[in-house]
């Protein structure tokens, strides 16, 4: 499968990581990002083709991913719209907030279009991402780009486009609330005597311990947790003091606030266009 990335940025580069060798070679890939130095590294890393501009060869694609921030994407669009003209590959958004329907005016009223929300475990298999077709998708071009998202990880199929901006708040942004409370977690094993080393065992044993158990086991995670917490034990005190302190409401909180910018970044770039 040929596939065009534009933007070849962090995101971008996790999906190439996890893409090549599993369902694309490196030289199917070409990477369209004016930073000279990420290209070298990619084509280092991965053997993709690289170019600084757009051109001729995105049109040759079967599937265009734009992977370039959301401030870029009006632009970006308009620089790509005669080279879809043509071969009308199927195109894959990854931006937050960028609606559909502003996208596919930016294209010159453009319908292949499916809007995806992954995240960075891509780079290792194991990225989840949510995806709405557009009206105008045919179920071919839904399956392929179900199988480029599968290749990375797993693919949750959304029945409304609103729901975007939530999975953008609890997935798309996810690994960085786990990796907070793993620096955290690891800033109180420093503090307690343990090294920073032992610090980052305990905490990433820990993590990827309890995401296997919750994914293996029938219960939900409450039962899960309270198997942990003896009456009067540690774990008592400790999820005491995490719920004196509203850490879970934070939580929450804050995987609103993703949601909510990602709706507002939505809304900005359609009212500029
Ligand atoms: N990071 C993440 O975890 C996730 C990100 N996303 C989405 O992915 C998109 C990219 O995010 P991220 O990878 O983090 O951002 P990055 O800034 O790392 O990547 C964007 C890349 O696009 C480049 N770029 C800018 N203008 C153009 C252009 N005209 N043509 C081609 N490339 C261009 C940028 O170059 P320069 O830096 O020089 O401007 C940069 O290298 C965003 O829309 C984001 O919402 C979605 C899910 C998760
Ligand atoms: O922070 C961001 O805006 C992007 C979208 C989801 C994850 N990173």
């Amino acid at each position: 499968m040929k596939i065009s990335f534009i933007g070849g940025g962090n995101m971008a580069s996790a999906l190439i990581a996890g893409l090549v060798g599993r369902l694309a070679a490196g030289p199917d890939i070409q990477v369209v990002d004016p930073n000279s130095e990420a290209l070298h590294r990619l084509n280092g890393q991965y053997g993709v083709n690289t170019a600084e501009t757009i051109g001729a060869r995105v049109g040759e694609s079967e599937v265009v991913v734009l992977a370039v921030k959301p401030q870029q994407m009006r632009e970006v669009a308009a620089a790509l719209r005669p080279q879809l003209a043509q071969s009308r590959p199927l195109v894959l958004s990854i931006a937050a907030g960028i609606r559909g329907a502003d996208l596919s005016r930016w294209l010159g009223d453009y319908g292949a279009i499916v809007r995806c929300m992954p995240n960075t475990p891509a780079l290792v298999g194991m990225g989840v991402t949510g995806m709405v077709a557009m009206p105008g998708v045919s179920e071919k071009q839904k399956a392929a780009a179900d199988s480029i998202l599968r290749a990375v990880g797993k693919t949750v199929w959304l029945a409304d486009e609103s729901l975007i901006d939530p999975v953008t708040g609890v997935s798309g942004s996810g690994p960085a609330y786990v990796f907070y409370f793993m620096e955290a977690m690891q800033q109180a094993a420093l503090e307690l005597g343990l090294s920073a080393e032992q610090g980052k065992e305990l905490a990433l044993e820990t993590f990827r311990g309890a995401a296997q158990l919750a994914a293996q086991s029938s219960e939900p995670v409450e039962v899960l947790r309270e198997r942990v917490t003896s009456k009067g034990g540690t774990t008592y005190a400790a999820i005491t003091s995490m719920e004196q302190a509203g850490v879970k409401q934070a939580i929450v909180e804050a995987v609103k606030a993703a949601a909510a910018r990602g709706r507002e970044l939505g809304e900005q770039m359609g009212r500029d266009a």
